[in-house]
């Protein structure tokens, strides 16, 4: 029989994880000796856990398959904590495989290092922010513990948590036998897809809104399939900016409430009929909504459930509902007159000695991306994501609901560590906390490339509390230090120079290039503007 180690990596492989990110510790040091002598699975390590998280949960955004975060026991786990909180809350499967003392250890009598509260405590954070937990402390249950734990973050598409204590990795288990899907019910499946279409046929003004969760689900080309078949417009979430970016003629654009294109706005709030897939009721997704999520006229199909007006059926997969939904859809043209509301997105950057403003960037990235193709991109929280929505539709993996700074870069590199080479926008004040994680590029070949929004200022938090000083960040000079851990920097002030070193940057090979672009204090993207516009009078109205 195998050891349990070499059980566990194979069957994270044969649910769908591709590669495995993480710390090493003396919980885990032997876990780790068998990760990289298997070569199950491809190993990156990073320089600090809650990066761990985040490129962990962005490749599984981008792979579709499970994400996998390995940390020694208490002062690893904890660091990881906000990373797999933010991966619960945007709903991304991270397999979360943590150290922990062996048997004797548990019942030596002392207090053990790494140990907060109890030796247990561990597992009491992570039952708060995870959708299921195992403790591998048995050779004769573990191998169902991982299949049903396993079967459990793909289902939920939610991190799971899988405690694996550091005298169990030799010892012999059986494989792990996966468990076959949850599927729906069939008679309640179509009685649900019988209620939707009859719904969508009386309506006249039906619109479909998308977000993270078809992604999650892999359900992208069968909703564009399924919006082409039924003639009806399709718009995403902020959250779920980017999806379906294979299907432009289905995507009208990006709905943003009061910050939105008009256009994109009225589609779904004039509409009689809202089909929401895969959606978040998030604040970001809707806080600027001029008229709130009415059950009456919207059907919510996400968290394995549908929800129509006020009943809900359950155990709905959302694979399951669009394959019945387009089984039994007839074709239905569009209405003439309903014209694609596609976004327009910037184009067409005068190369100038202009200083640079954030909407510039993005239409210097629209005019690289006809250049030279299409880049999957990584934002951090900050300007540079309402940027990000200024850019034209390509994927995106971005904390648009949780909102925790930090993820960009981490997220960017798990990202090229799935083979993509993708470009991350981050501000200062986030890359001063997790962008120094560019020091492992090399070390696996890596050649993001990063554009730096560098205003010198939290001014997310200027925007909305301008008298604070505390907002004035010191100007760090990114650029100079790249070269130091292996990368390119150029530092851009003008618009001239963001072209020339974004053109640069995308035919270097083999290192990362970073884009330093200096940006004025209080100047913000037209998004963003729009954004704190509509925030402060939705406040006025409440107050009001
Ligand atoms: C982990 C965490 N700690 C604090 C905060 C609170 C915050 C939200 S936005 C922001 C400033 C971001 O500054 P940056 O320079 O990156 O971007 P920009 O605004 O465009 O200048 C802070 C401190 C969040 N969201 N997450
Ligand atoms: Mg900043």
């Amino acid at each position: 029989m195998p050891a349990l180690a070499h059980v566990l990596l194979a069957a994270l492989r044969d649910h769908g994880a591709r590669e495995i990110f993480g710390i090493p510790g003396d919980f885990v040091l032997p876990l780790f000796k068998v990760i990289e002598e298997s070569r199950i699975l491809p190993a990156v390590t990073l320089s600090h856990e809650p990066a761990v998280g985040f490129a962990a949960d962005a490749a599984a955004r981008y792979h579709g398959g499970l994400g996998v975060a390995v940390v020694t026991y208490g002062a690893g786990a904890f660091n990881l904590v906000n990373s797999v909180a933010g991966a619960y809350a945007e709903r991304s499967p991270v397999v979360v495989i943590a150290g922990a003392p062996g048997a004797r250890e548990r019942v030596s009598g002392f207090l053990l290092h790494h140990q907060a509260r109890t030796v247990d405590t561990q597992l009491a954070v992570f039952k708060e922010i995870t959708c299921d937990q195992a403790v591998l402390s048995d050779p004769a249950t573990a191998p169902a513990q991982i299949a049903r734990v396993l079967r459990s973050a793909k289902e939920m598409s939610l991190p799971v948590y899988l405690e694996f204590p550091r005298d169990m990795v030799d010892v012999e288990a059986e494989p792990v036998v996966p468990l076959p899907p949850r599927r729906a019910d069939q008679d309640a499946l179509g009685e649900c897809v019988e209620e939707i279409l009859g719904r969508i046929a009386r309506a006249e003004r039906p619109v479909i809104v998308v977000d993270v969760e078809i992604r999650r689900y892999g359900v992208e080309d069968r909703i564009a399939a399924l919006a082409r078949k039924l003639g009806l417009p399709l718009v995403t979430t902020f959250m779920g900016r980017g999806l379906l970016d294979q299907a432009d003629d289905v995507v009208a654009g990006t709905y943003l409430g009061a910050a939105g294109n008009p256009a994109i706005t009225a589609l779904v709030e004039d509409a009689d009929l809202v089909l929401m897939l895969g959606v978040i009721l998030s604040d970001t997704n809707f806080a600027l909504s001029n008229r709130a999520p009415d059950p009456r006229r919207m059907i919510l199909a996400a968290s394995r459930e549908v929800q129509i007006g006020h009943h809900v059926y359950r155990d709905m997969p959302l694979g399951d509902l669009i394959d019945a939904l387009d089984d039994r859809a007839t074709p239905r043209a569009a209405p003439a007159d309903r014209v694609r509301q596609r976004s327009a997105y910037p184009r067409g950057l005068v190369a100038d000695s202009n200083p640079i403003a954030p909407s510039d960037i993005a239409t210097a990235i629209n005019d690289m991306f006809d250049r030279h193709g299409r880049m999957p991109m990584t934002a951090d929280i900050g300007d540079c994501l309402f940027t990000a929505m200024e850019i034209d539709n390509t994927a995106l993996a971005a904390p648009g609901y949780y909102a925790g700074m930090g993820f960009g870069v981490p997220a960017g590199i798990g990202v090229a560590a799935t083979g993509l080479r993708p470009l991350i926008l981050v501000g200062d004040g986030a890359f001063q906390m997790t962008g120094w994680e560019l020091g492992n590029c090399r070390r696996y070949g890596l050649d993001p490339i990063v554009v730096l929004f560098n205003n010198c200022s939290w001014e997310m938090l200027r925007v909305f509390q301008p008298e604070s000083r505390f907002n004035d960040l010191d100007d760090w000079h990114y650029a100079d230090i790249a070269k130091s851990i292996g990368g390119v920097g150029e530092r851009v002030t003008t618009r001239a120079e963001l072209v020339a070193a974004l053109e640069r940057a995308v035919e270097r090979r083999g290192q990362f290039s970073l884009v330093e672009v200096m940006l004025p204090r209080g100047k913000t993207s037209d998004t963003l503007a729009r954004f704190v516009a509509g925030f402060k009078s939705a406040r006025e109205r409440m107050a009001g």
